[in-house]
């Protein structure tokens, strides 16, 4: 059975006549990094900011380390960690300082761990030098290693790629999936680039006006997203034959109706279709098929804008 760290059920969150949130069930499963995807303002903010306690559902509910009761929520919420706005950071302090001061804040117990969250996020060796004159990828890591003080076992991220550069969203990439390597912290992380969260997430949830529109694995998206070539014939399996025969290749699935997908020859589709051809096949319907990331979240989010 698979563990969810967090589980919602029908979450809505209401402003006027406006829903934030319509009705989501969205469920994060142990160990994962999900990369919740939207567009600015289709809802990632309120239902992190929900989850953390800094904000209340209209209705609808929300399971945290399968627990659902108030009170165990409550408790729950201290095994997380998050950054839902820019954390404060005390510009005329150093990485160090600044941590000292959060760990107060928060309650968390020793000094001993400060050092090795810097280390964890490279930023052990900054000494005196002050936050106020670090880079913006700096500043984030800092951000991150304070939401990480407590040792959270599930991390939450709105958005903490914003204003990096491309280097700096690679690096903050790279880290976060480093330290969910390392220590199996689950990760919830928000972004309006589907493209940014890829290579990163294992899990997606695409986000649009308030609705929850899919959820899927790595695994689903990428089959989602292959490129291949559409083929239909009259004899599938005798085309099936003459693929792997003549172009000697097995990167070919077999579907319903004749249709068979081709994952290789797509620089050469002349090739494909002469050998086809050549072997006394009709050729029905030939071409090129396949999305890349940002077109299929298009897709996803221009479908359901006009219903
Ligand atoms: N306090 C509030 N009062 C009224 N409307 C709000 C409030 N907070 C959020 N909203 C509205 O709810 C919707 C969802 O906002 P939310 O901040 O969750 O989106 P988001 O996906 O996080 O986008 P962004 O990346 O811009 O923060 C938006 O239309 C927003 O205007």
């Amino acid at each position: 059975m698979i563990d969810y760290v967090l589980r919602t059920s029908q979450l809505t969150k209401q402003y006027k006549d406006q829903y934030a949130l319509d009705k989501v069930d969205l469920a994060i499963p142990k160990g994962s990094i999900y990369g919740f995807i939207g567009q600015n303002g289709a809802g990632k903010s309120t239902l992190m900011r929900i989850v953390s306690g800094l904000s209340f559902p209209t209705s609808g509910s929300i399971e945290l380390f399968g627990k659902n009761a108030e009170k165990e929520i409550v408790q729950s919420r201290k095994r997380m960690g998050a950054i839902i706005e820019s954390p404060a950071l005390f510009p005329h302090m150093t990485a160090y300082e600044n941590m000292e001061v959060h760990r107060l804040q928060k309650g968390v117990p020793g000094k001993a761990n400060i050092g090795k969250i810097l280390e964890l996020v490279g930023l052990r060796e900054t000494g005196r030098k002050k936050a106020g004159n670090f880079s913006m990828g700096m500043k984030q890591r800092l951000g991150l290693a304070i939401a990480l003080l407590g040792d959270p076992e599930f991390l939450i991220l709105d958005e903490p790629t914003n204003g990096l550069d491309p280097m700096g969203v690679v690096e903050m990439r790279e880290l976060l999936k480093r330290i969910n390597r390392e220590t199996g912290l689950t990760i919830l992380i928000s972004s309006h680039i589907l493209s940014e969260l890829h290579q990163l997430a294992t899990h997606y949830g695409i986000i649009h006006r308030g609705k929850l529109l899919e959820q899927l694995t790595v695994k689903e998206l990428n089959e989602r997203c292959q490129h291949y070539l559409h083929i239909k014939v009259n004899d599938p399996d005798r085309a099936a034959a003459v693929i792997e025969r003549k172009l000697d290749t097995t990167e070919f699935e077999v579907m319903s109706g004749g249709v068979i997908r081709l994952f290789r020859y797509l620089e050469h589709p002349g090739k494909v279709s002469s050998e086809l051809a050549a072997a006394g096949l009709e050729i029905e319907q030939f071409m090129p098929m396949g999305e890349d990331l940002e077109s299929y979240f298009a897709g996803r989010i221009g479908g359901a804008g006009h219903e």
